[in-house]
């Protein structure tokens, strides 16, 4: 793509702002513009932000072009980011408004970068303690050492402005002038790593090799649990470093991973650059113009990282890549992991996608030779892969009520002994899946959506998953009018941490849910916790299942193998597998004596899911995958677009629905088929009806274009009505 990259004074320029209309023509102010110079233009009455996209489409009659109306102080995007926005939004049909608001979500860019109020801890606790001081002391405490904007801070505590201020004068507060944007300290590729094992040292040279030649390229580094991928890919990290590009390692659970910055700092004596939800709005954009100037050179984050304005992106590292939240499925829907390889591509960068258990996506790529792949065998060091079993639940004697065996609960008892962990996971979070009344048999659902509502004993309320509505446990049944029998059916961990405490009185017990932590900071400790020995049996949701180093863990008990097996999504076996391939990759990490084990309670031992994760024959079950796959023409053989529609008034959006797919002759000039019609599986989320489409094409067709054309000769829609692209679905709700 080649633009110029300086447009003189007067020049027509074409500026792509943040608004419905995109582009539009404006003259080049007094001094000139750069290409992706950001800018502040007129529109209509308004001023809105933009970039310099290129040289003026000339749509517009010259004399009554507007100039620019100033620019704003921060480094222009560079034509690399430009491409990489062009191409992402083509892949994904989303609109460049949208991809320019992503690559610019750095608060006050317009802001020179001068001195800034902010406000620290100075002092010992206030005398007098209210909830609302409380709060707030709470938010910078959860945020680390980082200073706030006094606003920021009084909002994110949900307090007035009067509260952080009587603070400052009560001492415990101070309120300062800081410089704004600093560099981040300089990582140190020369200090000494760990020594590396033999294969490890192997894989971090081939890492190395790939590097040298400043191209893209992707490799795939298959390790297994505890192989010490970290290490390896640090290596990689170290490289990119002393080239003098920047690295930037993409994490699922970013807010979590303490020990992963940690193991950073001892490696390359400094912290990196931190991007996450969690983060200030300082901390922000300090990183956004760090990146921008070179002044940071790793950053650590989660996927929307990928839009940092890098000035010399090295290499990107996708840690457990197969993990469903590199997917975003709200307003833009993308896959960080691919982008990740489109943004690496553009940018003569290299990637690595690293995991124990990959997608098959990744597996087929590397098959076929476009990804380069590197195998990590063992386990670092004396520790072995956790020996594998099923337990027959249809054999053992369970109590009414109960859901851990006989079996596991031997086992359990027998590593409390030891002063071993156990680990029970289940993927549920609250006390039960479902609460009904036993009169009518009612089943408790949300007023919004068509979701049951979730009991959480905690918080002693019913929570809707999907829209976050709570209400109480009623005590008469909402449908018949029967008091008192209402009822809780199944388990969620808090039931299950009910039935442990019952079970194993003398034991510590933890639970690990996202929604019984008020903050990230808060669940980090208990998981720092866990891994210093403090607790004896974990409970926990998937959140456990995410890159855990708990040294003393040895048994995993997962309660329901069965739960993920039955889904209709055709990634349920490849989910079903990775996700207890990884939990049960939690155990036995030290070494030493203590084998780990895991156990999968199950009532279909002879699943052919069930039997290849406790076989360990990876290679067999991707084969068997990718075989179906194939053979249906689904991802990666074909393509696949979903289309989510949805609407307040459900005939509305059906009719609309049916119109669209009656004009669907651009798919069908492509070969492509158009399924539905129909209504989503949950058909109603937040009071809004939900009907989907799926389209499904080979794998050279241009599904983007045809989809592109669909749509633009789309019949009007009806107000309110909402339309969502997914291309390369992930999931099916
Ligand atoms: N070369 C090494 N020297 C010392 N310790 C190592 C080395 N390699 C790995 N380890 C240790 O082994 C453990 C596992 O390593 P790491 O967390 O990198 O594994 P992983 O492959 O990422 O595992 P998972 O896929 O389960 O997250 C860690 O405690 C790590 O510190
Ligand atoms: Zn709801």
């Amino acid at each position: 793509m080649d633009r110029p990259l300086f447009y003189p004074h007067g020049a027509r320029i074409a500026v792509l702002t943040q608004e419905v209309v995109g582009i539009l023509d404006y003259l080049a102010p007094e001094g000139g513009v750069r290409l992706g110079q950001l800018v502040v233009v007129p529109l209509g009455p308004r001023r809105v932000m933009g970039a310099v996209w290129g040289p003026g489409i000339g749509d517009f009659d010259m004399a009554k072009l507007r100039p620019v109306a100033r620019l704003i102080d921060a480094p222009p995007l560079q034509p690399e980011m430009i491409e990489f926005l062009t191409r992402m939004g083509e892949y994904t049909l989303t609109p460049l408004p949208s991809m320019l608001r992503m690559a610019t979500r750095a608060p006050d860019l317009d802001q020179p970068p001068s001195a800034r109020r902010v406000i620290h801890r100075a002092g010992p606790e206030p005398e007098r303690m209210t909830d609302a001081r409380a709060a707030v002391l709470r938010v910078i405490d959860d945020h680390g050492g980082a200073g706030f904007a006094p606003g920021e801070l009084a909002q994110l505590a949900g307090v007035s402005s009067g509260v952080v201020q009587g603070l400052v004068k009560a001492g415990t507060l101070a309120e300062t002038l800081a410089p704004r944007d600093t560099p981040y300290a300089r990582l140190d590729p020369d200090l000494p790593g760990k020594p590396l094992a033999p294969d490890q040292a192997d894989a971090a040279q081939q890492l190395r090799d790939a590097l040298g030649g400043r191209r893209y390229g992707t490799t795939l580094l298959r390790g297994v649990t505890g192989s010490g991928k970290t290490e390896v890919y640090l290596e990689a990290v170290a490289e990119c470093l002393r080239q003098g590009r920047q690295a930037l390692v993409l994490l699922p659970e970013i807010a979590l991973s303490s020990e992963f910055l940690s193991r950073v700092e001892a490696r390359f004596g400094a912290r990196p650059g931190e991007w996450h939800s969690g983060i200030t709005r300082t901390e922000r954009r300090r990183l956004w113009t760090m990146a921008a100037t070179h002044h940071v050179g790793m950053v650590v984050g989660a996927r929307s990282a990928l839009f940092l304005p890098f000035a010399d992106l090295g290499l990107i590292v996708v840690d457990e890549e197969h993990d469903s939240s590199y997917k975003q499925e709200d307003v833009v829907f993308y896959s960080a992991r691919d982008m990740a390889v489109l943004r690496a591509s553009v940018a003569g960068a290299q990637v690595v996608l690293a995991s124990a258990t990959p997608s098959l996506e990744s597996w087929v790529n590397a098959g076929a030779g476009k990804y380069a792949r590197i195998d990590l065998r063992a386990r670092y060091g004396t520790a072995e892969l956790p020996e594998m079993g099923a337990i027959d639940l249809r054999k053992q004697e369970m109590e009414k009520g109960r859901w851990i065996s006989p079996r596991l609960a031997a086992e359990i008892r027998a590593r409390k002994e030891r002063g071993e962990q156990s680990l029970l996971f289940l993927n549920r979070r609250g006390y039960a899946p479902i609460t009904a009344c036993r009169a009518c048999g009612q089943q408790v659902g949300c007023d919004q959506c068509d979701a049951r509502m979730v009991e959480h004993r905690f918080q002693n309320r019913l929570v809707c998953h999907q829209c976050g509505e709570t209400k109480p446990v009623p005590v008469a049944c909402p449908s018949c009018g029967v008091e008192g029998r209402m009822t809780a059916i199944g388990p969620g961990v808090e039931r299950l941490a009910e039935e442990v405490a019952e079970r194993f009185p003398e034991a510590r017990s933890t639970v690990l849910s996202s929604d019984l932590f008020h903050s990230a900071r808060a669940l980090k400790a208990a998981i720092a916790e866990i891994s210093e020995g403090e607790t004896d049996i974990i409970i926990g949701t998937q959140i456990v299942a995410k890159g855990h180093n708990f040294p003393r863990l040895t048994l995993v008990g997962v309660i329901d193998a069965d739960l993920g097996l039955q889904g209709a999504d055709m990634r349920a076996a490849e989910r079903s597998f990775q996700l207890m391939r990884q939990v049960a990759g939690r155990a036995g990490r030290e070494g030493g004596d203590a084998r780990g084990l895991a156990l999968l309670q199950t009532h279909q031992p002879e699943h052919p899911v069930i039997r290849a994760i406790l076989s360990g024959e990876d290679e067999e079950f991707w084969d068997a995958e990718a075989m179906q796959r194939q053979g249906a023409g689904m991802p990666p053989y074909g393509r696949l677009a979903g289309i989510i529609l949805s609407h307040p008034d459900q005939p509305v959006v059906e009719d609309y629905a049916r119109e669209l797919a009656r004009r669907a002759e651009p798919l069908r000039a492509i070969g492509a088929e158009l399924w539905g019609p129909a209504p989503a599986p949950i058909a109603r989320v937040r009071a809004r009806y939900r009907v989907r489409m799926l389209i499904r094409a080979s794998r050279q067709a241009p599904v983007q274009q045809a989809i592109s054309q669909w749509l633009a000769h789309a019949p009007k829609a009806p107000a309110n009505l909402r339309l969502s692209v997914d291309i390369d679905p992930q999931s099916f709700f």
